[in-house]
């Protein structure tokens, strides 16, 4: 059993529109008949293009919104028949929006939420030490909110998010306009984390670097459906983007010709060629290194950019 059940979940939204005097209605299904079931401690990237519906299921996992169809099970419970209850046992970052109280400096809104969470004392001493640590809050507990950068204010926030023990966490874009180090340390901490106390991790980002790094398992969404949902490396494979041949030549020539592969830029005596990922690349090397002058050669894997690109332009739905 799943600690996140979605089983045909659906949202529509009626969006009225006004043309002259005319108003007229119109359904969006957000979410369109999505099913998936997340297992304790994964930590699964979910992403999409704008407006593909990943709010809006994020929205009905904490019991916010109410599907209009289908049924969902959170830590064993219908999120929104038991929003309260189910507060206690996951927690919620957005990237966009601290939930810290802004005029507080940083301890007193942590120790607002053990009061509100009713977390016993000592366990929220530990884990506060444990998060002062490892994400180098010390220095930063005495400072109101408003007064945090924003790589300092996410840090608190992931910190307030997780203080009461949740099972389970949705993170909405948590890396949003930090720096690369600052960005380094979250995805470490959350890595710590999920490996320390089994926290299922839900993350929605633009950010691939993210779910690079953090992902074992990654779900596209796309007009409300699952297009994919699988492993990364399945992912790239899926779409056979074409993988790439980086030949160093000892001299600068026009573009090779091999079968399998095609030059699609030259670079004085580098070239590069694209080949299609069912290939092996063995032959072509064969053929390159017996008719051309090879110094070097690397083989370089479609980046997750130009799959997922790939994925959005024809939404079939693939499992890995
Ligand atoms: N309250 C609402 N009323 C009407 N339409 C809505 C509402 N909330 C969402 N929608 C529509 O539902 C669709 C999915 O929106 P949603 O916010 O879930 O997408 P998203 O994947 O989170 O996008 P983004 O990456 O831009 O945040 C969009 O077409 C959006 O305009």
């Amino acid at each position: 059993m799943g600690v996140i059940e979605l089983e045909n979940v659906s949202r529509a939204f009626t969006v009225t529109s006004r043309t002259g005097l005319r108003r007229t209605k119109r359904e969006v299904r957000a979410v369109d008949n999505l099913s998936f079931t997340v297992g304790r401690g994964e930590v699964v990237g979910y992403i999409g293009p704008n407006g593909a519906g990943k709010s809006t299921t994020i929205k009905m996992l904490t019991g916010i919104l109410v599907p209009s169809g289908g049924s969902i099970r959170v830590a064993g419970v219908d999120p929104s028949r038991n929003r309260l209850k189910l507060a206690k046992r996951i927690g919620v970052v957005f990237g966009q929006r601290t939930t810290l109280w802004w005029d507080l400096p940083l301890k007193d809104s942590f120790a607002v939420l053990q009061k509100m969470y009713g977390v016993p004392r000592a366990r929220h001493a530990e884990n506060l030490a444990t998060f002062v640590e490892l994400l180098g809050l010390g220095e930063l507990l005495d400072v109101p909110v408003r007064q945090l950068s924003l790589g300092q204010r996410m840090r608190g926030d992931i910190a307030a998010a997780l203080l009461h023990d949740p099972e389970i966490v949705y993170l909405d874009e948590p890396t949003i306009g930090l720096d690369i180090i600052s960005k380094a340390r979250l995805r470490e901490f959350l890595a710590q984390v999920n490996k320390d106390r089994q926290t299922t991790i839900i993350l929605t980002t633009h950010d691939l670097d993210d779910i690079e790094a953090l992902c074992s398992r990654v779900m596209v969404i796309d007009h409300g459906h699952k297009v994919y949902d699988g492993t990364l490396t399945g992912l790239r494979s899926s779409q056979s983007a074409p993988r790439t041949l980086v030949v160093d030549l000892a001299a600068s020539l026009p573009p090779i010709t091999i079968d399998g592969a095609t030059v699609t830029k030259v670079d004085g005596p580098r070239q590069y060629l694209t080949f299609p990922t069912t290939t092996s690349a063995a032959p072509l090397v064969a053929q390159i290194a017996a008719n051309y002058p090879l110094q070097d050669l690397t083989i370089a894997e479609p980046t997750i950019e130009s799959v997922i690109a790939r994925i959005y332009a024809t939404p079939t739905p693939v499992t890995d």
